[in-house]
Formats: structure tokens, C-alpha cells, sequence
């Protein structure tokens, strides 16, 4: 399937033997430039560790497959509120409605084009029958693996050659988004306001663009950087910012709802209305809301691996927004207790509105650094839940202050570094005042909250849940599609670890003996998967890996590696393999990076 893709791409953009950047615009046939034709950036000891990890050819498939968005949408669909059957029905004639059933129709006769992108995921499972009946009349269907049959799946399609009406040399009207926004565009959204950074002359409301992307490049100061000034006019010439560099990253071409000045002037809105994209996929923001959630296969996959029981008492210790939380809660039937817990404010509220819009009243959201999830004595437990506003912690008043939703304000930076007068509230960390500085300056971040209340918690007794869920945070290396990755280096990689590792102690003396731990991440890192299990396996006698269903992903690797600079990483051995689910990004199943480990723990005594 990849060479296949690797093909179509190569047939869309053909290539050139001289490097594009070197290439004079006169040299370069224009389709060259005007293409969606990619190549991730990596850290180079980054890419020399996943080379060894994987090989030449794989890491480079793995490389491709990371820039592309997975060419179909999974929806869960939340089974106390709705049925699979129903749902399809609904979306079914929503999307007819809106006209893009009959786009992806259209698009989905193109035989090779289908086979290329769009047929492998949907066919998990599938009887000739069912695929032929959903290849020919619709593309949304119901997921065959059994035991996901609360899973959606809705194709997309792409990568598609867009004209960019380049006949007769001329150049383009053209906006450059961030590489963040291009992303978010691949991905189905529009281009918003904040991610538009320059713009041609003279574009008025209803011009049609040409849209880039302007990503990471190598800075005088070792760093990256994409340093455009926001509101830069565009030549179409040479002279233009990241001009070769922006060869093979155009992502599309839209209609400006803005006119230039009024791109560079309201603060919110859509500036291009993204009509003819590289990749369509559809959009469900707002639909059928409570009854369906939008979730990568393996998320939802680990949910289930978990094998969450009715009455059951879980905790998910790294649980916003709340995905997989709620996916538990209605595996359970919304009978029994799910603790959720995250360390950011604005995080817990997203968990406490996402269970209320899905009816969930099992899930209980904490806001709580999981790695001081343990508490010493039961009145810390029992206090938990009745942490009165008044004596709200720092977090929450440095997070009022500043009007924001920072995710990292608080782990980080306050036990460590946060000295605040009890009387006044004032702060005496420059660090902290700087971020709240900042947040000032640039408005809420990307997930703000309007406000609310979130209980803290002091943590939780040992062994007192049958299941604890560790969905840790991680590099988020399997992330698609993706446009940039240089930012990880071998040191940062090996950070994730370590913090994964102190998450994962806490998990252990949370749950009871006979109880279930299930690890995930959404990386492609082996030192944060396969390393992760070896530690785990080495460090406590009474965890086993236990077998996963359903099994949808790979094996895991097994060996290990030494790093340059002596650091030496294990992972699995002979016969663990099997027992890991290990999602890769350029396997026919089209999923993100994805690794799901399940332990079972026998008596910690032993
Ligand atoms: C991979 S995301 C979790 C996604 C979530 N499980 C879902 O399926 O919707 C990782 C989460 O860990 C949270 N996190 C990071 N460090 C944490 C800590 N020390 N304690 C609790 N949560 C933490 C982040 O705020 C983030 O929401």
C-alpha cells in the first residue's frame, strides 16, 4: 500500500534530480512547487536511534506515513445514548445534506485512487458482502472487528493533485498558514485567523489562494524556527519567506472569507475556506453531540483492552479530555466508578463537560498530579472530594490570573519554583509571572475553558482500583498527520521515559492484587514503549503482560539498542512480542503510532 502511495505521489509531483531548494524558479516546473510532496524533519540522532530501531526502509515508510492523515475518520459512537445503525444513518444523510457523501462518491469511483488510500481499514473484519455493499453505496460503516461494533468508520480521500490554476507561469494568490494550522487543515479543519502569517497583495473577501505551510528550519542558534513576520506580503517571487523551502507543501486552495487587512486585523474567524484540499476528510465538529465521539481506532482499542467491569472501581491517571475516561464509563454501562484525574485545570473541566454532554455519571474528575497519586493515610483520600473553592490551591489562582488554560503551568513549574505570600496571592517566581505575562499578552491558549470548578484531589489509597488505565503523556511521536519532528532529541526522548516510569511506580501501588494496568502511549519510540514494559517487568516480579482483546495491532520489538553515547535501551524479549499491541503508522491499517501494553498483577507480596 505504501509503494502504491509512494507512486501516486510520485506521479503528482514529479521529482527532480537536483535538490528543489537549489533549483531556480525558472529550472522548476511549477507542479513541483505547487504539490503536496512533504519530508519530515527529524533531530539526526533522533533518526539514527529509529533507524536502528526499524531499519532503513521501515523508518523512512513510518517517516512518509506520519505526514499523511489516516484516510478515514473513526467515530465511537456512545451505545447508551445511540446505536452503530442509527448513527450511520444519521451521519449518512448529515453528510448527504452538506453535499460531501456526493464528493466522496464521486471520488471513491476512482477505482485506483480507493484501492490506494481509502479500501484497507474499512475492510478489518468485513465479509465480501458487507465491503461490497459499503463500497457501493456508502462510505460510512460499521467497524467488523468483533467487540468494536460501537465503532464508525468514514473514508476520506487523497492526497489529490489540486489546479492551482498555474497555466501560463503565472504565480498564485497565496496565504502561508503555521505549520500547527496546516495540520489542523489536513486533519478537515478551515484556516482560521491566528494560523494565517502572510498573505499576497491586493486579496480581497472571495479570492481564491493557494495555501502553504511555512515549517521548523534549522536557526543560526543550533534551534528551529519558522520566523515569519505576521502580515508579510507575498510576491510570489523568490524574494518571499521560506520560498524554496515551501516547495511540496501546498496543502490546498480555498476562498478567502477575509479581505488581506482583515486577516491581520480580527482577532478570530476563518480566513480561508478551504474548498479544494489535499486530503478531504469530513468534518464532525458539532454533530450528533453526546452521541458520538471522535477517537483514533487504538484509543479506542485500549479502552477496551482494559476490559473495564461493571461496578468496578477504575482510575485513568492521565484522563483529559477525557476519551478514553468516557469510553470505559460506557464499556461499564455507567454502572460502578471511574476517577479521572489530570494536573491541568482547564483539562479536568473538559473531562466534567464531555461526561455530562455523553450522560455519564460514573466519572469522577479530580484535578491531580498523577505522580503524587499515591496519599499516605485514608482522611487524604476522603478529602479528596471536598476541597472547598476558598482554599483552592496555587494552580488555580495563577490560572484565574491569568485568564488562561495553560496545560503546564502547574506540574512544572509551581511545586518547584512557586513561592506565593498566603495573604496578597502575589507570586515571586519570575518564571511564573513571565508565563503569566505571556498568556496575557496572547489571549487564552488553544484550550481554554470559560471557567468552572474542578475538585482537587490528595490522591488515592494503594491497591484500592481493580484497573488503573496510565495513558501517558509521551512525544506523541505516532501523531499524524505531521509536518515537523525535529523538536525531540535523544535526551528529550529519554525524559519522556523517565517521567512515564515515576507515572508508572504510582500506578502500580494503586492497584489491587489481581487487578489490571493497561499503558499506552501515541508514540513510535520504543524507549517509551517496548522500554517502558522491560522496566515494568524487571522492577516488579508480580506483573505479567497479559494478552489484548481485541488484537488489531502488531508485535512488539524485541532486543534493544545503545545509543551513541553508551545509554543502553531494552526492550522485549523472545515471546513478549505477541503480547504488546504496537500500531504502526505504515501498516495497511492507516492508524496513528500507536502502544498498548496490559499487565496483570498477581499478589505484591511475592
Ligand atoms: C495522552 S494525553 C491523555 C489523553 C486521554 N487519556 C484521552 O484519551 O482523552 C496525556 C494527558 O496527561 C496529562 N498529564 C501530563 N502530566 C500529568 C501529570 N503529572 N499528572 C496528571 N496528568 C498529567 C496531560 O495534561 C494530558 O491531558
Amino acid at each position: 500500500m505504501i509503494k502504491k502511495a509512494g507512486h501516486v505521489l510520485k506521479t503528482l509531483c514529479k521529482t527532480s534530480s537536483l535538490p528543489l531548494h537549489r533549483q531556480s524558479q525558472g529550472q522548476m516546473d511549477l507542479s513541483e512547487r505547487y504539490c503536496y510532496k512533504p519530508s519530515l524533519k527529524w533531530n539526526p540522532k533522533v533518526e539514527e536511534y529509529f533507524i536502528n530501531a526499524y531499519g532503513p526502509e521501515h523508518f523512512s515508510r513510518i517517516s512518509e506515513a506520519l505526514t499523511r492523515p489516516s484516510c478515514y475518520s473513526c467515530i465511537r459512537v456512545n451505545t447508551l445514548k445511540s446505536t452503530s445503525d442509527a448513527v450511520i444513518k444519521k451521519l449518512s444523510a448529515i453528510l448527504q445534506e452538506r453535499g460531501l457523501l456526493n464528493g466522496m462518491i464521486r471520488i471513491s469511483n476512482d477505482r485506483k485512487h480507493m484501492e490506494d488510500f481509502c479500501s484497507k481499514p474499512i475492510e478489518i473484519g468485513e465479509s465480501a458482502d458487507t465491503r461490497r455493499t459499503y463500497a457501493q453505496n456508502n462510505l460510512v460503516s460499521k467497524c467488523m472487528i468483533p467487540g468494536l461494533d460501537h465503532v464508525i468508520f468514514v473514508r476520506g480521500s487523497g492526497p489529490h493533485a489540486i489546479d492551482y490554476g498555474l497555466s501560463g507561469g503565472k504565480s498564485p494568490k497565496e496565504v502561508i498558514v503555521s505549520r500547527k494550522c496546516a495540520e489542523a487543515v489536513l486533519r478537515g479543519a478551515q484556516v482560521y485567523v491566528p494560523g494565517v502569517l502572510a498573505c499576497s497583495a491586493h486579496v480581497e473577501k472571495g479570492d481564491v489562494v493557494a495555501v502553504s505551510v511555512a515549517v521548523e528550519q534549522p536557526g543560526a542558534d543550533g534551534g528551529w524556527g519558522a520566523n515569519i513576520t505576521r502580515g508579510t506580503i507575498l510576491q510570489g517571487s523568490p524574494a518571499d519567506p521560506y520560498y524554496f523551502e515551501r516547495n511540496g507543501l501546498y496543502i490546498g486552495q480555498g476562498i478567502t472569507m477575509l479581505s488581506r487587512a482583515g486577516m491581520f486585523r480580527v482577532p478570530v474567524g476563518v480566513a480561508v475556506d478551504m474548498n479544494c484540499r489535499v486530503f478531504d476528510l469530513p468534518s464532525f465538529h458539532d454533530l450528533l453531540e453526546g452521541e458520538i465521539f471522535l477517537q483514533n481506532l487504538p484509543s479506542i482499542i485500549a479502552a477496551r483492552a482494559l476490559d473495564p467491569q461493571r461496578g468496578e472501581r477504575i482510575l485513568d491517571m492521565c484522563a483529559a479530555p477525557g476519551g478514553k475516561t468516557t469510553a470505559i464509563a460506557i464499556l461499564m454501562q455507567d454502572e460502578g466508578e471511574v476517577i479521572a484525574v489530570d494536573r491541568s485545570h482547564n483539562k479536568v473541566l473538559d473531562i466534567k463537560k464531555l461526561a455530562a454532554e455523553m450522560g455519564l455519571t460514573c466519572i469522577t474528575p479530580y484535578k491531580l498530579d498523577a505522580l503524587k497519586a499515591v496519599c499516605r493515610s485514608e482522611s487524604d483520600d476522603l478529602a479528596a472530594s471536598h476541597f472547598p473553592q476558598d482554599v483552592v490551591g496555587i494552580e488555580e489562582r495563577i490560572e484565574k490570573t491569568s485568564m488562561a488554560a495553560s496545560d503546564d503551568l502547574d506540574a512544572e513549574l509551581v511545586p518547584q519554583s512557586c513561592d506565593v505570600n498566603s495573604k496578597n496571592g502575589t507570586y515571586s517566581s519570575k518564571a511564573v509571572e513571565r508565563k503569566i505575562m505571556r498568556k496575557m499578552r496572547n489571549g487564552p491558549g488553544r484550550n481554554h475553558c470559560s471557567g468552572g470548578r474542578v475538585e482537587k484531589s490528595k490522591g488515592f489509597l494503594p491497591n484500592s482500583f481493580d484497573r488503573v488505565l496510565l495513558d501517558a503523556p509521551c512525544s506523541a511521536l505516532g501523531l499524524r498527520p505531521r509536518l515537523f519532528a525535529g523538536e525531540e532529541t535523544v535526551e528529550s526522548l529519554r525524559n519522556h521515559a523517565k517521567y512515564q516510569k515515576r507515572m508508572f511506580d504510582q500506578a502500580v501501588q494503586l492497584v489491587r492484587p489481581g487487578g489490571v494496568i493497561v499503558y499506552s502511549t501515541c508514540t513510535i519510540n520504543p524507549g517509551e514503549n517496548e522500554g517502558l514494559v522491560r522496566y515494568a517487568l524487571d522492577t516488579y516480579k508480580f506483573l505479567s503482560l497479559a494478552s489484548q482483546h481485541p488484537r488489531v495491532g502488531g508485535p512488539g520489538l524485541v532486543g534493544g539498542c545503545q545509543l551513541s553515547d553508551g545509554y543502553t535501551e531494552e526492550w522485549l524479549r523472545p515471546g513478549e512480542e505477541d503480547l504488546v499491541q504496537r500500531f504502526d503508522p505504515s501498516s495497511p491499517l492507516d492508524t496513528i503510532g500507536f502502544f498498548i501494553a496490559k499487565f496483570n498483577v498477581s499478589s505484591k507480596d511475592a
